[in-house]
């Protein structure tokens, strides 16, 4: 992190259904990837469910109780490496059910945000499977206040213009979104950082998981909605520069947050 400048480095990768072994075993791998590339990342995003993939008929079973070996492995390695870790999505079992729940991890290794996914995709009947979260996502990036989403949850511009009201100015995005839906993930990630004037970093995973495919893509959006950042198809780590003071350019060159009128809608 020098300045406003910020480097990232999002682990794009394939998700095994219902293999938590196998998908730990995968990360560190690419965890281990990621900080040895040219310039040593400030921090590191994951994909959605990377634990457990949509395995949800067994998901009580192959959840991580209250998150423990995910914290253990991402802990660990954000102290070690001295990077931020923002680490996608985990399965998480708790007393009351299972959770779709992000958790961020500073440089020291401390935890010092979770959000759990509040609004459950139907079309793969999570809601039969999990519970939601009931409290929006807020985390610092860099000592920069962002926003947390996970998947679904970008298709309610609501969330992300709360959270830009609270002070976000990146949001934060796992996601586990399949084909055939490509248009929609680009165009609803571009326009929640147009409409909000913030950095929109979204992490995807990729391969096939049963009938559903995965693309990837993964990507980058400045606030002025340009794409800086964007993968194919294929397990890669995809690494991106950003530099926060152009939220505060963008801002001020279309004053949206001054000219909302919200006493009309
Ligand atoms: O909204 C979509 O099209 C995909 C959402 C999704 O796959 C998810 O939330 O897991």
């Amino acid at each position: 992190m020098s300045g406003n400048k910020m480097r990232l480095a999002l682990v794009q990768m394939h998700v095994d259904a219902g293999n938590p072994d196998a998908n730990f075993e995968r990360l560190r791998l690419k965890l281990e990837e990621a900080v040895n590339g040219d310039a040593k990342p400030d921090l590191i995003m994951l994909p959605e469910m990377w634990n457990t993939g949509y395995a949800l008929e067994r998901i009580e079973d192959i959840a991580d109780p209250e998150g423990r070996r995910a914290k253990e492995l991402l802990s660990s390695f954000a102290r070690t490496h001295g990077v931020q870790l923002i680490g996608g999505s985990i399965a998480e079992r708790r007393e009351d059910g299972v959770y779709n729940t992000m958790y961020v991890f500073n440089e020291e290794g401390v935890l010092t945000s979770q959000y759990s996914k509040i609004h459950l995709f139907r079309l793969m009947d999570e809601e039969k499977y999990l519970r939601a979260g009931e409290e929006p996502g807020r985390l610092e990036a860099g000592g920069t206040p962002a926003g947390m989403m996970i998947c679904y949850d970008i298709r309610f511009p609501e969330l992300a213009r709360k959270l830009a009201l609270g002070g976000a100015r990146a949001l934060f995005v796992p996601a586990q979104w399949p084909n055939p839906r490509l248009h929609h993930w680009r165009t609803l990630l571009t326009a929640r950082a147009i409409e909000n004037q913030m950095f929109v970093i979204a992490c995807n995973r990729c391969g096939t998981s049963g009938e559903s495919e995965f693309f990837g893509h993964s990507l980058v959006i400045d606030p002025w909605g340009e794409i800086i950042a964007e993968a194919g198809e294929e397990e890669t780590i995809v690494r991106a520069e950003i530099d926060l003071s152009l939220v505060d350019a963008v801002r001020t060159k279309i004053p949206v947050f001054e000219d909302r009128r919200p006493s009309l809608y």
